[in-house]
């Protein structure tokens, strides 16, 4: 069923599935100003799995922000798709947040009066979509949530908070999963059955990742890292290797 996907997937602008184009970010004016992007221009294709890494400071969540809509840029564009995010307004870029992107953020932002089950099918509820029972099954089997569905967040360790926030990213099968450092919070096992995760839904599924992260390893399973420092586009590793990454991070400084 991938292989029909994929082959019968035309090759349209959608093949990217994010890009920034001259972006530009400044917080603040005058003398306390801080430029946090300074003019980057970077491609995320979609089906690929992307790592973002830097230096702390270097812009790294600037860019998944302004890339996610969650944020706006100072000049330049971002676009998700061919949606120029510049030409929505606040209202639209939540909808299409909600609609079209997934999130897997340090904090799970799930609810606390929902169980388990309802907060992985929200997003979907919120827009009237109906959901693929036989994904929303695999993506639930797989981060091992099966027991847990009528549990609150309170009854559920971190892991398995955090295991059902990237279930939530995932059942929509969103355009683009942006991940700030998902595995931050998580013990290596369960960090390591994340990623091989998201890995098996890039290679499975098509999905497109987007992952802000320090760790090497987890940058060694993306299909390529981008180095940000200072606010620009540094480096580029293609099929990263943990050492390769390691090297890289110490020649920046990082
Ligand atoms: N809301 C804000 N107001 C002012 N300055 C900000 C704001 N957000 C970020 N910055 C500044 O912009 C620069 C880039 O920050 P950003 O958070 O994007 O870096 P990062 O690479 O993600 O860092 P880290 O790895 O520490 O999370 C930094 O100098 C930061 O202090």
């Amino acid at each position: 069923m991938t292989e029909t996907l994929l082959t019968e997937t035309p090759a349209t602008s959608h093949d990217v599935a994010a890009r920034v184009v001259h972006a530009r970010k400044e917080y603040g004016t005058g003398d306390s100003s801080v430029v946090a992007l300074d003019g980057v221009s970077v491609t995320f294709a979609a089906g690929a799995f992307t790592a973002i890494m830097g230096p702390s400071g270097s812009g790294k969540s600037t860019l998944m922000h302004c890339l996610a809509g969650l944020d706006t840029l100072s000049s330049g564009q971002a676009f998700i798709g061919g949606t120029d995010l510049a030409t929505l307004s606040d209202a639209e870029r939540t909808v299409l947040r909600r609609d079209r992107l997934g999130f897997v953020f340090q904090a799970f932002n799930l609810l606390p009066t929902l169980t388990a089950a309802e907060n992985i099918t929200l997003p979907a509820d919120l827009a009237g979509r109906k959901l693929d029972k036989a994904w929303v099954d695999t993506v639930v089997s797989t981060l091992k949530l099966g027991d847990r569905l009528g549990h609150r967040p309170s009854q559920l360790s971190g892991g398995q908070q955090q295991r059902v926030a990237v279930a939530r990213a995932l059942v929509s099968r969103p355009e683009v999963v942006f991940g700030d450092e998902p595995t931050g919070a998580l013990d290596s096992k369960t960090g390591t059955e994340l990623l091989k995760f998201l890995r098996s839904a890039v290679d499975e599924l098509r999905q497109t990742v987007v992952m802000v992260t320090h760790d090497p390893v987890a940058a060694s399973y993306a299909d390529r890292v981008i180095f940000l420092v200072d606010g620009a586009v540094v480096e580029e590793l293609a099929a990263p290797t943990r050492d390769d990454v390691l090297e890289t991070m110490k020649r920046l400084g990082d």
